[in-house]
């Protein structure tokens, strides 16, 4: 079974909006809300391509209620630990450029922690467990530690898309993948990377450090997958923007929909690339037709390291 890890769920409120002056009264375009928080958009993403997934993490008030129903009416399975206060919302403000202001979130218990942490240990190396986000602030920063090292006893495959220290963290324990996109990658060692041969010696480093994959996603310029014995590079279809909230957790989701189903790292590396850039092409998540069509439209250069070192 594949399950979904979202510490930090949320309710993304996507305004639409021609032009934003700060300071003044702005009026929206449009808008509309989405259940969110990486791993549940995954668990929606893999959904949307027939596999099924139970979706963890904490849930609270009314708009915890808001995400639980969403779930259900889409037949999505959820062990959701509730807490006091409300789930976040996250607001997406979207004119010329794209601004994410993301919440801190409610408080969390240690025994909501112990809690789900009872859930963790249940799982078995039948099991995959993708944790991805941010932590609340009221949790410890080890938090993301200490949930793979049950895995690893566990002999549970984990996957990480998370930042900065959270996803360093985790490399010890050999994540079988981990996702920055190149923001992200260039913040972890103190650099600026934007071009596919600047990520490869860095998404390398990663890899030394124990993780098993690890893909750099470069937006508009595809992405890099690299493991310890090569490197695939692959450009992005092209098309018109209408969200890249959530661009992402496709990724994460197309992957191990892929993987699961044909076991072919290059394979599944395609359709990842196919389903975030379905998702940047809509609002909201991607659905498998848009992923299939675009399939076609994704070239992917091999670089093998053999001989190399690492
Ligand atoms: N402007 C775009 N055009 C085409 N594909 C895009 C675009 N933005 C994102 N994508 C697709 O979504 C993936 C993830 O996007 P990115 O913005 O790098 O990740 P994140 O959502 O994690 O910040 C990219 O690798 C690409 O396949
Ligand atoms: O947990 P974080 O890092 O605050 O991110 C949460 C946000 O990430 C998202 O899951 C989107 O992530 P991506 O755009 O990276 O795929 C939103 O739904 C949510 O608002």
């Amino acid at each position: 079974m594949i399950y979904t890890l979202t510490l930090n769920p949320s309710l993304d409120y996507i305004l639409e909006l021609d032009q934003i002056t700060l300071g003044d009264l702005n009026r929206t375009k449009n808008d509309s809300k989405f259940p969110g928080g990486k791993g549940i958009n995954v668990s929606q993403v893999l959904k949307k391509l027939d596999v099924n997934s139970k979706a963890l993490g904490f849930i609270g008030g009314f708009t915890g209620d808001y995400i639980e129903e969403f779930l259900r009416t889409l037949k999505i399975d959820t062990e959701f630990v509730r807490v006091k206060e409300d789930t976040r919302i996250n607001v997406k403000l979207k004119s010329m450029t794209e601004t994410e202001i993301n919440a801190k979130g409610p408080k969390i218990t240690r025994q909501n922690y112990e809690t789900l942490k009872e859930k963790i240990r249940g799982l078995t190396s039948e099991d995959i467990l993708v944790l991805a986000g941010s932590i609340p602030s009221s949790m410890p920063a080890n938090t993301y530690e200490e949930l793979v090292e049950v895995c690893k006893e566990n002999r549970t495959k984990f996957v990480v898309d998370a930042e900065g220290d959270l996803l360093l963290n985790v490399l010890p324990f050999q994540p079988y993948l981990i996702k920055p996109n190149h923001h992200e990658l260039g913040e972890l060692f103190n650099t600026v990377v934007t071009t596919a041969e600047e990520v490869i010696p860095y998404g390398r480093k990663l890899i030394k450090k124990g993780a098993r994959n690890v893909i750099v996603s470069l937006a508009e310029n595809g992405a890099v997958l690299i493991n310890q014995e090569y490197a695939l590079v692959a450009t992005a279809p092209k098309g018109e923007v209408k969200s890249s909230v959530g661009a992402g957790d496709s990724m994460v989701a197309g992957f191990i929909a892929m993987f699961e189903k044909t076991k072919s790292v290059e394979e599944a590396f395609r359709f990842s690339i196919a389903a975030g850039s379905a998702t940047a092409f809509s609002f909201g998540l991607c659905t498998r037709e848009q992923v299939e069509n675009l399939l076609p439209e994704i070239n992917i250069e091999r670089i093998s390291f053999k001989g190399d070192g690492i």
